[in-house]
């Protein structure tokens, strides 16, 4: 079966830093992926550059998405194809309120009112919807109003830049557990969707089931493996063993 997602040979540069350096990646339809590295290591570029941020310039190398060539399409064609993504820290987004959103978001994607009840119940986020986005929300409530919206916007491919980063550890259950949910892995029968998840820390790790890990180092991924293991050994020796490596 074809791959989702196809990644060829792919260089960028943000404001002239060089921050993907030849990445070749792929995944299939269903996969859940973790990627981990160092700071500094390309990590988050590279989940813009798939999401198609313009200030992430493609200089070299090809996306495909779903078979198509999307290397040059821009972010809502992208979000219309489906993919949809979770920011480390999510911008705020003064004099729209996150009800508005939510309206928006559930009309387009023909969500019912109970089904934004139950999702906002689970989130425990019901209490924040009059504020605008993320205004002067704490660490906690930002992750749970970014997996709020992808829940609401349901893309086929998910990407989540570090789902546990300033989060309790009562509410990384909770934002774990959404996850889960969000990409089906909690029901026998159901579309699953693809996931990209950035970690430092693996807790998402006890909550999703990740079926593979990648390593990036300066801008290039150099090692692939059991997730698990892989934390294990960054735990053990930090990025040690991976610098030899590469
Ligand atoms: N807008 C920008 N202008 C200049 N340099 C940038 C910009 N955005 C990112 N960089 C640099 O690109 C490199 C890669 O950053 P990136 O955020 O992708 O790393 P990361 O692996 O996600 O790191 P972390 O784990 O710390 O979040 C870093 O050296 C960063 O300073």
């Amino acid at each position: 079966m074809q791959e989702m997602l196809q990644v060829v040979d792919l260089w960028v540069s943000v404001e002239g830093k060089q921050v993907l350096k030849g990445v070749d990646f792929s995944m299939g339809y269903g996969d859940v992926y973790v990627l981990f590295g160092p700071n500094g290591a390309g990590k988050t570029s590279f989940m813009m550059s798939l999401m198609g941020f313009p200030k992430y310039k493609v200089e070299q190398g090809k996306i495909y998405f779903k078979g198509e060539d999307i290397t040059n399409k821009d972010i809502y064609e992208r979000a219309k194809l489906g993919i949809g993504l979770s920011f480390q820290r999510p911008p705020t987004v003064e004099g729209v309120s996150l009800e508005r959103l939510i309206k928006l978001l559930s009309k387009n994607n023909g969500i019912s009112d109970e089904e934004v009840e139950r999702i906002l119940e689970s989130l425990k986020i019901k209490d924040h919807v009059k504020r605008y986005i993320n205004d002067g929300f704490s660490g906690g409530e930002m992750k749970r109003s970014e997996i709020l919206q992808l829940m609401l916007q349901k893309p086929e491919f998910v990407l989540i830049d570090e789902p546990e980063s300033g989060v309790d550890m009562e509410n990384i259950s909770l934002v774990g557990h959404a996850i889960n949910h969000l990409l089906g892995k909690d029901k026998v029968r159901s579309p699953k969707r693809s996931a990209l998840i950035i970690t430092h820390t693996g807790y998402i790790l006890d909550f999703v089931n990740a079926d593979k890990g990648y390593i990036f180092i300066n801008g290039r991924i150099i090692c692939t493996g059991n997730p698990r293991d892989m934390l294990n050994e960054i735990k053990r020796n930090g990025y040690k063993g991976c610098q030899i490596c590469q």
